[in-house]
């Protein structure tokens, strides 16, 4: 796996450790954090693009499945950087599935994201809607998506796509979770206004086509989105053809939902004030999950937005405990 000491590589890690798999991790820790549960894998710290080291660990492992989460993940940065993002998340893949190609790998796994579907239709969006994204980090991920399916029209590997919605919580257990220092997402960014350790939350917009004039999105817990990644890989093993899978509950919330729900979990304000609407986005994502279920193994445990709000707000409180301490 890469990106495995990421926020959603390490949840993944443990649904397959918990699973019985044997893990090897290949991550770059740019963004990303070793921890305890990582004594349990094959650790390697390096870059994705670094194929002689891909190829050496896919031979001492004898590996035939791979899950790449590795990537960077700021829209607002991949604007700035463009070339950045195209050479951490599309240069990276293309060497990767190359060195994968030439270690004989069957199975990719690959961590796209919504953001593909650029300005979506005022409905559930399917994987067949037309993707046009809104920004670099988009084109970076559509491009990693195109590269394999062409890869796979050769017969060199079978691919999985997962596009994320809007991943979200913690791990139930509070084994891991996300903690940035200073959250890019509307929930991390919440709970630190909550907190104090933030300024108060910007609502962007609060006259979109939404009912109540706030973003809306299709939100899911990152232990739900960790288990589809094993189900996804099952199915690949046991002969599944390749896919590209919507990953979402397919019920929205906007961020007004959101806030008046965190102060529910939480019993604490949410100071927040409303600025501009952000150029180009959409009011509305929201999956249409009609796909997945007919495919995979795999059914959400925890699509609930209360224990999304509180294993995040758990989180995220006791990481900032840490660090003050
Ligand atoms: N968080 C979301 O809501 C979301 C939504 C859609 C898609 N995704 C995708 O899911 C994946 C994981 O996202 P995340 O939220 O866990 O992000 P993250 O930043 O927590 O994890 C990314 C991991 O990849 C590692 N990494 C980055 N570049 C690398 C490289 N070149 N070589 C090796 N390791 C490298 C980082 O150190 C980090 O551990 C990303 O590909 C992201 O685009 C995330
Ligand atoms: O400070 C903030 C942050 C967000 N929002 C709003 O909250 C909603 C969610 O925004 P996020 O920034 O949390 O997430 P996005 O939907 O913009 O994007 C996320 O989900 C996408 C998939 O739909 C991609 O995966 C992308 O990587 C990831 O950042 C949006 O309506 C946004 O306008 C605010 O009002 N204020």
């Amino acid at each position: 796996m890469t990106g495995g000491a990421g926020y959603i590589g390490g949840q993944t890690v443990l649904s397959l450790l918990d699973c019985g798999y044997d893990v090897c991790v290949l991550d770059d820790l740019s963004t990303g954090m070793r921890h305890e549960f990582h004594d349990q894998t094959h650790f390697y710290e390096g870059r994705v693009h670094d194929q002689a080291l891909v190829k050496d660990i896919i031979a001492s492992h004898s590996i035939r499945s791979v899950l790449h989460f590795a990537g960077s993940i700021k829209v607002d940065e991949s604007v700035s950087n463009p070339l950045k993002y195209y050479e951490n998340n599309t240069e990276g893949s293309r060497a990767l599935v190359e060195a994968c190609v030439a270690g004989g790998v069957a199975d990719f796994i690959f961590s796209s994201t919504a953001a593909v579907y650029g300005t979506a239709p005022n409905r559930p969006v399917s994987e067949d809607d037309e993707t046009i994204p809104l920004n670099p980090y988009g084109w970076s991920k559509l491009f990693t998506e195109r590269l394999l399916e062409d890869v796979a029209a050769t017969g060199a590997l079978k691919y999985g796509i997962f596009r994320y919605f809007n991943v979200a919580g913690a791990d139930p257990a509070m084994r891991h979770g996300q903690y940035l220092e200073q959250p890019v997402h509307l929930i991390g960014r919440s709970i630190d206004a909550l907190l104090g350790i933030a300024p108060p939350l910007t609502i962007f917009g609060q006259d979109l086509p939404t009912p109540d004039g706030t973003g809306v999105r299709d939100y899911i817990h990152v232990a739900d989105v960790a288990d589809a990644h094993v189900s996804l890989l099952e199915y690949l093993q046991l002969g599944g053809t390749s896919q590209r899978l919507n990953l979402g509950y397919g019920t929205g919330y906007s961020v007004l939902e959101v806030i008046n729900a965190l102060i529910e979990v939480t019993k604490r304000d949410v100071p927040f004030g409303y600025g501009e609407a952000r150029a180009g986005e959409a009011p509305s994502v929201i999956a249409d999950t009609t796909r997945l279920p007919a495919l995979l193994d795999w059914r959400p445990k925890h699509d609930n937005l209360r224990e999304i709000l509180q294993t995040a707000f758990d989180w995220q409180v006791e990481q900032a405990t840490k660090k003050r301490s």
